[in-house]
């Protein structure tokens, strides 16, 4: 089932909730130094609207000046009067960029706030959701996500609530000044503006959401075809991704053209409502004026507070579908918050003890989905500082007994104990502490050949590191390298071959010293001179720990002290490797049909 946090459809996410989550990041807690940084720019903001409404009154006050006779004469009066005009006007800019910087750190650090929270989150999710992500689409929502709280935050401090309080003054000039007529004439026309940019918007941004929608599975697909680069040319399928590819962006193109087009309509309609109000507000004006009522002064004093007000109004349907945009863009991200941890630790879980590190699996039944069993019903020991080696066909569910061991998932039945321990009760953290893995298939960082050894444990010294490499044989590969341990792996580790990926992964396992070691056929990518030089190391630091090898090449598990044969999640033989041969069963037939592949090799 694919995750739902991807829907990037939705339009209408549930508003009061996204928002009641939205108000830490506004009003941030525990910050008094970001609570005050906000407080200080909301008084900004007021400071450059009381310049701003100021001007036209200024403004009126010249025009008056040079229209009456006494004060017409006095020009220190008029130049004053312009003089402070703008000085008003250069408050509003100094008082707005004030602002700005003011509350640049509040923005940033709720993003960060959020992106970390939502890095964490998914580290802590399990390996089904993991599985089942697609990599593009879960940092897309990030950074749409994060994005959207400084946006939303802007917003709402520095256009909304400002023009809310512009607003309110302009009324309760216009009352004091003109009358209750021009009050109701206003606030119908912000009404009906109000109205008709939600209705518009609300369509747009229903072809929003659809643009969006495509540019998400635009990227997902451009990730995934270019994480496996390798595969499209395996199958020259370069031609078939580009047309794939162009197919998703011509759909997305289209849905862009339809939403910039709407775009244009919104602000026809918007000026239509803006100038029948200014034409209706100047005409009472005039009539003012010539039944003797009011000044030219007025009818400039009530074109410009309109004009102002319009300003930030004209903004109004960018500002609502930001917000309605960034509700989107929250949500998404809150639901990949909210994506439930299928793994988790009991309530006051302990971390585990290990002692002498036995791991006991009793009667494990586990399957992926509800509709194909994988494991039915497994029991087996590996002893305290002991070898089980596990071999089976491909599918049998021997990598699923490591992922299992690791907690990755929890078996449907039975349990698995660690120094009679129920791994079920214990933390993860002290869990796959204690647990070492070489997997089949290691995956590096993109990083240096160091750092990815050091990853083995948190602030290991480069001495330890080089001692790690020893121990892995790779310290006669890294010695030949330009770079050395800085030596860059590149993505996924891809710039090293198979087998020298395996001793890195050996090398940072090493780091880590586990007292139980799962080796997941941890030589199969090695030629045979360094894969018997591995092996002679796995053997000496698997007598110190407990250890389950999974294998698929017999020859490299003789020596467990118990092999299992997997065979469709069922013990279908078990024994040391002499008791398996001389049983003539599933074993002895594998190792016959090795002996003759080896034979044939030679
Ligand atoms: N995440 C998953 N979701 C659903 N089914 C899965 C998942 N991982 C593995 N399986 C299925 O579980 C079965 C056992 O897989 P597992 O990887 O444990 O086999 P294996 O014995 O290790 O095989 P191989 O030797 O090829 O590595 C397989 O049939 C596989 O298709």
């Amino acid at each position: 089932m694919p995750p739902d946090y991807a829907t990037q459809g939705q339009i209408d996410p549930p508003m009061i909730p996204t928002l009641k989550r939205f108000l830490p990041y506004l009003w941030p807690k525990g910050e008094p130094g970001l609570r005050m940084r906000i407080i200080v720019a909301g008084f900004l903001v007021l400071c450059a609207k009381a310049a701003i409404l100021t001007m036209p009154f200024l403004y009126k006050a010249v025009i008056d000046g040079m229209s009456d006779d006494e004060l017409g004469t006095e020009l220190t009066v008029l130049l004053a009067l312009v003089a402070t005009y703008g000085l008003a006007r250069f408050g509003q800019v100094l008082f707005d960029n004030l602002r700005n910087i003011v509350f640049e750190k509040v923005g940033q650090q709720a993003a960060r706030r959020l992106a970390t929270n939502v890095f964490t989150h998914l580290h802590s999710l399990s390996l089904r959701f993991h599985l089942g992500r697609r990599t593009g689409e879960v940092t897309k929502i990030i950074e749409r996500g994060t994005k959207s709280i400084d946006i939303m935050l802007y917003f709402l401090l520095f256009n909304i609530a400002p023009t809310v309080v512009e607003l309110t003054a302009v009324l309760v000039i216009f009352q004091i000044k003109f009358g209750f007529g021009l009050v109701a004439a206003t606030m119908a026309m912000v009404a009906i503006y109000i109205i008709f940019t939600r209705k518009v918007t609300d369509w747009r941004n229903a072809l929003r959401a659809k643009m969006n929608d495509m540019d998400t599975r635009v990227i997902g697909r451009s990730v995934d075809a270019l994480l496996n680069y390798e595969t499209v040319k395996y199958f020259t399928a370069e031609r078939r991704e580009s047309e794939r590819y162009d197919k998703a962006m011509r759909d997305w193109a289209a849905a862009a053209v339809k939403s910039e087009n709407s775009l244009g309509m919104l602000n026809i309609g918007q000026s239509i409502i803006t100038n029948l109000t200014m034409i209706g507000a100047m005409a009472f004006s005039v009539y003012g004026w010539q039944q003797g009522d009011l000044t030219v002064g007025d009818l400039v004093l009530v074109n410009a507070l309109l004009m102002q007000l319009f300003r930030p109004l004209d903004l109004l349907g960018m500002v609502y579908r930001t917000i309605c945009q960034g509700l989107v863009d929250m949500d998404a991200m809150f639901k990949l918050i909210d994506t439930k941890q299928e793994v988790v630790d009991k309530p006051g879980a302990k971390p585990l003890q290990v002692s002498d590190g036995t791991v006991r699996f009793e009667n494990v039944v586990f399957n992926y989905d509800d509709d194909r069993k994988i494991l039915h019903g497994l029991d087996f020991e590996v002893p305290a500082d002991g070898t089980l080696a596990i071999v089976g066909p491909s599918g049998a569910g021997k990598s699923t007994i490591a992922r299992l061991l690791f907690r990755f998932y929890d078996p449907q039945d039975g349990r698995i104990l660690i120094d009679g321990q129920d791994i079920a009760e214990v933390t993860q953290h002290s869990l796959r502490g204690a647990i070492g893995i070489v997997p089949q298939d290691s995956v590096l960082f993109n990083d240096s050949i160091g750092y990815n050894i050091g990853y083995g444990r948190e602030g290991a010294t480069q001495a330890e590191i080089e001692e790690a490499a020893r121990g892995a044989a790779l310290d006669g590969f890294i010695a030949k390298l330009p770079d050395g341990y800085d030596t860059q792996v590149g993505e996924r580790g891809l710039k090293l071959s198979g087998g020298e990926k395996q001793r890195v992964a050996i090398a940072r396992t090493l780091l880590k010293n586990p007292p139980i070691l799962i080796l997941d056929e941890a030589t199969s990518a090695l030629d045979s001179r360094t894969e018997d030089e591995i092996q002679a190391t796995l053997a000496k630091i698997s007598e110190r720990r407990t250890t389950l090898i999974i294998a698929h090449r017999l020859s490299t598990i003789t020596h467990a002290d118990e092999i299992i044969v997997l065979n469709e999640g069922r013990i279908a033989e078990r024994g040391s490797h002499r008791q398996l041969l001389v049983k003539r069963g599933l074993y002895a037939d594998m190792w016959k049909r090795q002996a003759e592949d080896q034979r044939e090799k030679a």
